[in-house]
């Protein structure tokens, strides 16, 4: 039996106390297996949290990892012309090498800045999967599948694909990887393929993920053909299931944020993302008060442009503001628990709290630095001033991910240059 001792820091409670605290957790179980007063507590191996907050590890509700590759490639243009033009161009170059490379460097972003598990849409998942597995970490993944410009055969092949990627590896990686059925939007993938493959999904037990109401460019299509909004339309197809979450939610009035409520269905906010894109704003605080789940994401590293939780935390907190026209909404403690209690419940994992019984997947914030002096209020630093440079030590599943600033489980600079290596390769290929 193996247990970890986080010891000499602050820890940052469920209900948002704070309180000087040692955590133990089990390397056999994985969970947190107690949170007591300082020098009460013994384990095999000790990790130093003296001058530091120890967090739960932060959960990255919507991504596409391997974009790391295409991380400043294509920016200041709108989505549909930024997917068109310049981002699937090069994705259709993309190896199942390129792609493990560009997940690596993502994963090891995140470990990082602190992120402990993350919700993914992407291809070559097997490698994404394997990729996660050696970083320790936690993920839902999947094959997400688009019908557009494909003939009926093609098209067929990548729901099937996403049905058959969900079965394989759910459950892979001991466990810390859950799947999901992903058709890519409602405006991607055609309703004759939603209507037949979503039951299927379903009767797998299968959770949904699929971007939705992103842009108004995506909004209007759905409304002049079916004379719905598109969430009446997606639930209309039976996508709208308790274990569903739509990534964005930008364009929602509030005939649909009352069937996201309805249905239980999650929403994945991508603020960065949304701003960089001229997206539009999330009615992040309407969703909530009608008591919508909503996790935080940074989308892809190509609309973003990095992977820091930190970063997305302050970016929620100020669109949701705007959005609101008030101050007072998506406050401090709300965007904390957005980017890990409630990422936490959209992926399916009992993690994104310190307290016994919850998986052990925690971060260790080093709070001797000068942006974060004085220290009136630990919560409003972690939503505005924190960034994940200040991540000190990083824990998923019991095992230490990042020790010291020094990350464990991958050797870095290889990453770092084999995906430099990938990215050069494939702009190179992808020009010809
Ligand atoms: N099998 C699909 C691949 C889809 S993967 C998921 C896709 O989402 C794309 N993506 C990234 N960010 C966004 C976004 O904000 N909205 C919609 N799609 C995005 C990403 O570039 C990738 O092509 C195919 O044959 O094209
Ligand atoms: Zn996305």
């Amino acid at each position: 039996m193996s247990e970890l001792l986080v010891t000499g820091g602050q820890v940052l409670r469920p209900d948002l106390t704070v309180e000087r605290a040692d955590v133990l957790v089990s390397q056999d179980s994985g969970d947190i297996v107690a949170v007591d007063e300082p020098g009460t507590l013994d384990g095999d191996d000790e990790l130093d949290a003296s001058d530091g907050l120890v967090i739960p590890g932060l959960v990255n509700a919507h991504t596409h990892v391997a974009m790391t590759l295409l991380r400043g490639l294509a920016d200041d243009k709108p989505l549909d012309a930024w997917l068109q033009e310049d981002v699937w161009p090069v994705e259709a170059e993309l190896t199942a090498e390129d792609i493990r490379a560009g997940a690596e460097l993502g994963l090891v972003e995140m470990i990082r800045s602190g992120t402990t598990a993350l919700s993914d849409m992407y291809f070559e998942v097997e490698e994404i999967a394997d990729a996660v597995d050696q970083a320790g970490m936690r993920a839902v993944l999947g094959f997400t599948a688009v019908t557009v410009g494909k003939d009926d055969e093609a098209a067929r092949s990548d729901l099937q694909e996403s049905l058959d990627v969900a079965r394989k590896l759910d459950g892979a990686a001991d466990g810390r990887i859950r799947t999901t059925f992903q058709p890519h939007s409602l405006t991607t993938v055609g309703e004759e393929y939603l209507r037949e493959y979503v039951p299927k999904a379903l009767d797998d037990d299968r959770s949904i993920h699929l971007h939705a109401n992103e842009t108004r460019d995506e909004v209007t299509p759905i409304v002049d053909e079916h004379k719905q909004r598109p969430l009446a339309y997606a639930d209309d197809i039976g996508l709208l299931d308790g274990d569903t979450y739509v990534a964005h939610g930008v364009h929602v009035d509030d005939s649909e944020i009352d069937l996201l409520a309805e249905t239980g269905t999650g929403v994945a906010h991508c603020p960065a993302s949304n701003m960089k894109l001229a997206s539009g704003m999330a009615p992040v605080q309407d969703l909530l008060d009608a008591g919508v789940t909503v996790g935080i994401g940074t989308d892809g590293a190509a609309s973003n442009n990095d992977l820091d939780m930190f970063d997305e935390m302050r970016d929620a907190a100020m669109i949701g503001k705007l959005a609101a026209d008030d101050a007072s909404a998506v406050d401090a403690g709300t965007v904390v628990e957005m980017a890990t209690e409630n990422g936490a419940a959209l992926l399916g994992f009992d993690s994104g709290r310190i307290e016994v019984g919850a998986n052990a997947d925690l971060a260790v914030i080093d709070l001797d630095a000068p942006h974060l002096t004085p220290a009136h209020d630990l919560v409003s630093h972690l939503a505005y001033a924190v960034h994940g440079s200040d991540v000190r030590h990083t824990v998923c599943d019991g095992e230490v991910l990042m020790r010291d600033r020094t990350v464990e489980v991958f050797d870095e600079q290889a990453v770092r240059e084999r995906a430099s290596d990938h990215a050069s390769a494939l702009v190179e290929r992808a020009g010809d």
